[in-house]
């Protein structure tokens, strides 16, 4: 468990002082794949470089099981350090050693024996399955690759958090999907805690348990990401979470549907198990009231379904309100004409 108790850190340039992050409370639970979400100068990178003990917070706590590591003494530093992997964007491979020796690296530096060091590689290059590149040097892998060898570098020393800085930036969609799944495997064959950074809503949505939104330094938002992505609190988290979910039409298909005379539309969002009922069926039969789907995607999100439909209601407009007063009984449901933006 990681857990940042009230945590701020101010960097001080000459007379300027920047307030990198601010008060941050949060929670990591063990076994959680945890990510950070936010735009360039948030404060994500320097609250992944306090957890990692690069840095020092300016005030407030950050324990590790319990273990306050900001009054850690040198050596026990060294010691929590092996606990905490970490990968990179850019890989940060030695690209004069091998990938074998790039992941032996670390166990050497600990001063494990050869032999050993010897099987805890084969192991690590099977697990992330690059057995037959050992003998290769980094300049001679792709981003894929190079990424898989720093995941098994930083599992060398069997840590319990594994520490993500944007580790699927610099990969294509296809090699990035490659990446977290087995960031995935590397989470449920080893109960591994994931601590993620990203600016992509991608990332979270397709690996990620929970999410905490950064803006200006501060955590702005932050819960199980299904919560989030179907209930953001917050604008800026809307927006990111419209950059993988189009929840509208675009505006020239709205403009069109109004400009052709078309009614009013609402917006319908079903969450869960409501996802698999026919409510707008029931409820609009009921009333005697008819529907049209004018634009609508239920998808899937940490297994659960997630239903957002677009739709106008037609005939006698008594009935269609007493559907829509039934309807918002049972589900969220919001006129489009205040959403258009
Ligand atoms: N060592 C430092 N000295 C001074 N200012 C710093 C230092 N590190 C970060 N900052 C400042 O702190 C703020 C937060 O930076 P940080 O790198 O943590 O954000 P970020 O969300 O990771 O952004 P990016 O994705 O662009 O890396 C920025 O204004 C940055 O300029």
């Amino acid at each position: 468990m990681i857990e940042f108790k009230q945590v701020s850190k101010t960097f001080t340039l000459g007379p300027r002082e920047v307030h990198a992050v601010k008060d941050v409370t949060l929670t990591v639970d063990q076994g959680d794949i945890f990510g950070i979400i936010g735009f360039s100068g948030a404060g994500k990178s320097t609250l992944l470089r306090l957890v990692n003990l690069l840095e020092r917070p300016t005030s407030g706590r950050i324990e590790i099981g319990g273990t306050d590591v900001t009054s850690l003494k040198p050596k026990e530093l060294r010691k929590q350090r092996q606990n905490i992997g970490m990968i990179f964007q850019n890989f940060n491979l030695f690209n004069s050693r091998t990938v074998a020796g790039n992941i032996a690296y670390p166990l050497k530096l600990a001063g494990t024996p050869k032999a050993e060091i010897g099987r805890r590689v084969n192991e690590l290059l099977q697990f992330v399955g690059l057995a037959d590149k050992a003998g290769n040097y980094p300049d001679q892998l792709s981003g894929g690759q190079k990424q898989r060898v720093g995941i098994a570098r930083a599992l060398a020393s069997n840590p319990d958090i594994l520490i993500c800085d944007e580790a699927t930036s610099a990969l294509d969609p296809d090699t990035t999907a490659d990446i977290l799944r087995l960031l995935k495997k590397v989470n449920r064959e080893f109960g591994i805690t994931i601590l993620l950074i990203t600016h992509e809503m991608e990332v979270i949505q397709s690996i990620c348990s929970k999410v905490a939104v950064m803006e200006n330094g501060e955590v702005i938002e932050s819960g199980g990401v299904f919560d989030v992505f179907t209930d953001p609190q917050h604008g800026t988290t809307e927006r990111f979470i419209r950059s993988v979910q189009q929840d509208l039409p675009s505006p020239g298909i709205l403009k069109e549907w109004r400009d052709g005379g078309g009614g009013r539309l609402y917006r319908l969002l079903f969450k869960g198990a409501i996802a698999n009922e026919p409510v707008l069926s029931r409820v609009t039969a009921k009333h005697g009231v008819t529907f049209n789907i004018v634009y609508g995607s239920v998808r899937e999100l940490q297994e659960r379904l997630f239903g957002n439909l677009i739709v106008s209601f037609s005939g006698d407009p008594d009935a269609v309100s007493a559907a829509i007063a039934e309807i918002a009984t049972l589900t969220d449901i919001e006129e489009v004409i205040e959403l258009e933006r």
